[in-house]
């Protein structure tokens, strides 16, 4: 038994061994990196390791932006790209893409009243994807999350370029706000909560599921109930104390530098590193869906399977899917309607 146990130490430590890790840095692009989620995203991952080019692109002037960021004493540059024409440049052989372009909410607005605005920028940045990099990883701030990722991959299905195991909606977000309400509640750091968040990013859609919280959740179910309810409505918090000024930026901004952190690590080849994102899965009867992803040098590695749940978490899934579903036929609808428009947007492959 003992040997056993020091066995599994031993290739443990020898799969978590640096040596084993690739060196490899990487250039990633920031596709609306003047916006309010894009400078302190942007401040973050200058901060951390493994990016040799940060390439910001935002309709508006990144000139000063870039130049302000370059000043950090961390190695690797920063490039900036501003304008509609300059979006293929700034994707150009990038590794990954995160878009955080687009429209927040305002008052009174769900997200999926977003997509009239935001859903071009899905299709916009697909399309560039697939003639500038068509290796990357693709990550999604943007909303309708629920919506634009399936737009996207509608765009790089038509394209011939799609690989489902590279493109992300980052629910980071939601995680985020479980870990920091349960551990307020629990009394105990955020940094040792453990909750995967499923479903999608609206809504009913977005459910913590407590039954697999760890260390064990000890609220009681009305507890649970009030606390689901608030990390469904938590964006609508912030846009109600925002008062006018946009949704949440600065908490967005840590929850994408943690998911692009955890994507870089993964492509270096780091074992184990599971976050929960929306993606294409075939888990539930919805085509796109958010859940625990070991991620790895492609992207999505392995998909956890979902844990044997509650009964009333059982009951959220079956309401929630029929939502998403009409999400992604919404996104997908919005995609071939803008592909079937713009004729020059490779029109021989529209079936
Ligand atoms: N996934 C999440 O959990 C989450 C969380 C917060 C916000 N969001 C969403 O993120 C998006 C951005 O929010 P924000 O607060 O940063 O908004 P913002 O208005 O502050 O910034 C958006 C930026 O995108 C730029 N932009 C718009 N269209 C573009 C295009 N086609 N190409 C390049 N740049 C473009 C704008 O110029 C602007 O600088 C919103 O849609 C918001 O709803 C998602
Ligand atoms: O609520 C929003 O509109 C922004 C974002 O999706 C959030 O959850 O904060």
């Amino acid at each position: 038994m003992l040997l056993l146990d020091g066995l599994k130490l031993l290739s443990n430590i020898a799969l978590a061994a640096p040596w084993r890790l690739s060196r490899r840095t990487f250039k990633v692009a920031i596709v609306g990196a003047g916006g309010g989620i894009g400078q302190p995203l942007s401040l973050l991952l200058r901060s951390g390791p493994g990016i040799k080019e940060l390439a910001l692109h935002d309709l508006v002037e990144m000139k000063g932006i870039a130049t302000d960021l370059s000043h950090v004493s961390k190695s690797g540059m920063v490039t900036s790209f501003s304008g509609e024409n300059m979006l293929e440049p700034a994707v150009s052989c990038a590794d990954l893409v995160v878009v955080a372009a687009g429209m927040p909410r305002l008052p009174g607005m769900q997200r999926d009243q977003l997509m009239a605005a935001n859903g071009q920028v899905a299709v916009k940045v697909a399309t560039a994807v697939s003639v500038a990099c068509p290796e990357a990883l693709l990550a999604f701030i943007t909303n309708p999350v629920n919506m634009i990722v399936p737009a996207a991959a509608e765009v790089l299905k038509v394209n011939g370029i799609y690989d489902p195991c590279r493109l992300f909606g980052i629910t980071t977000l939601d995680v985020v706000r479980s870990e920091k309400f349960i551990g307020d509640f629990m009394k105990i750091s955020p940094d040792n909560v453990k909750i995967p968040v499923i479903g999608g990013h609206a809504g009913i859609t977005i459910l913590p599921l407590f039954s697999q919280c760890q260390p064990e959740f000890h609220g009681d179910k009305a507890v649970i109930k009030e606390m689901t309810h608030r990390i469904q409505e938590a964006g609508t918090e912030v846009v109600k104390a925002k008062a006018g000024k946009g949704s949440a930026t600065l908490s967005m901004a840590f929850a994408g530098a943690r998911f692009v952190d955890s994507l870089l690590r993964g492509l270096k080849g780091e074992k184990g590193i599971v976050e929960c994102a929306y993606v294409a899965s075939e888990l539930t009867d919805a085509p796109f869906f958010a859940s625990p992803l070991e991620l790895g040098k492609d992207g999505i590695e392995r998909f956890l399977p979902l844990p044997t749940m509650s009964s009333t978490e059982e009951e959220a899934v079956a309401k929630l899917i029929p939502v998403v579903q009409e999400n992604a036929k919404e996104g997908i609808d919005f995609a071939r309607k803008c592909l079937e428009e713009s004729m020059e947007v490779f029109p021989s492959s529209l079936p």
